[in-house]
């Protein structure tokens, strides 16, 4: 529940929330265009079975000594602007988290297990239901062949000790919307994660209001909102320090070429 103080009166408003199986329907739509986000909930034993496995992969693999994950590091991550921007694998980022990224076309895996992968696919299928029914367009059967796909996944490990968040009153990562199209995220066990909702002009806790291990956050990024033409806002979030707990989180951003076009500069 979201409680907004107005100047007279407050005023109820429920969390955006609807079963998976309706995410792709007129309710979700509608959700989307009013708040830019909205929670999953209604999964599935196969989904959360997934999100079980993608959860515990993650612990076991933060838990690794520094040197096994520092080790694990790929080639450079050009995004769909054509702008190199980061080494896809590890990397800790001093005083905020431990990182691990995904090119979702060109994986390195962080380990052995299939977790991330099959978690991937279920996301990846899930956005795209979401993209197709956000911006319907003929897709000609050649576009779909060469619409690269720069989707990125990221698995993240905010240790949240003392060292962390030392600006900004425990900002970890601040007020930002992303570049993609369609963000998911499993709810992590740990608050970290809070989202603007433009309706109520508030910050809602996603762990706070979803259920960890059960529900999905799914949002909206800038491209989404260009593709839409306005309608669906770009959510913006942010991660704060809230506990001395760590905390682990998973996201998959969604990016197709085609969406971009306007903003390549490949060449030099
Ligand atoms: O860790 C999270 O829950 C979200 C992180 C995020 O928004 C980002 O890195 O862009
Ligand atoms: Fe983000």
């Amino acid at each position: 529940m979201i409680i907004k103080k107005t100047a007279r009166f407050y005023v109820i408003e429920a969390v955006p929330r609807l079963a998976l199986r309706d995410v792709t329907g007129p309710a979700g739509l509608a959700l989307l265009r009013r708040h830019g986000f909205l929670i999953v909930t209604s999964l599935g034993s196969e989904f959360e079975r997934r999100l079980e496995a993608l959860r515990l992969s993650m612990l076991e693999w933060f838990r690794q000594s520094s040197e096994t994950k520092e080790d694990r590091v790929g080639g450079v991550y050009v995004s769909e602007r054509g702008v190199p921007m980061f080494r896809v694998g590890y990397e800790a980022q001093a005083r905020i988290r431990e990182c691990f990224r995904i090119a979702v076309a060109k994986p390195l895996w962080p380990g052995e297990s299939r977790a991330a992968r099959d978690a991937i696919v279920l996301f990846r299928k899930l956005a795209d239901r979401v993209l197709a029914a956000a911006v319907p367009r003929p897709r000609r059967a050649e576009e779909e062949e060469v619409d690269e796909d720069f989707s990125v996944a990221y698995a993240f490990y905010y240790p949240n000790t003392d060292a962390y968040g030392l600006d900004n009153n425990g900002t970890l990562v601040g007020p930002h919307a992303d570049p993609s199209l369609v963000v998911v995220a499993p709810v992590a066990d740990v608050p970290g994660l809070y989202v603007f909702d433009p309706a109520t002009q508030s910050w809602l806790s996603v762990e706070i209001a979803a259920r960890p291990r059960r529900e999905l956050v799914l949002f909206s990024g800038k491209a989404l909102e260009t593709a839409s033409r306005g309608a669906i806002p770009a959510c913006v979030h942010k991660v704060l320090k809230t506990s001395k707990t760590p905390r682990l989180s998973f996201v998959f951003e969604q990016k197709y070429a085609s969406f971009y076009s306007h903003l390549r500069h490949f060449g030099d």
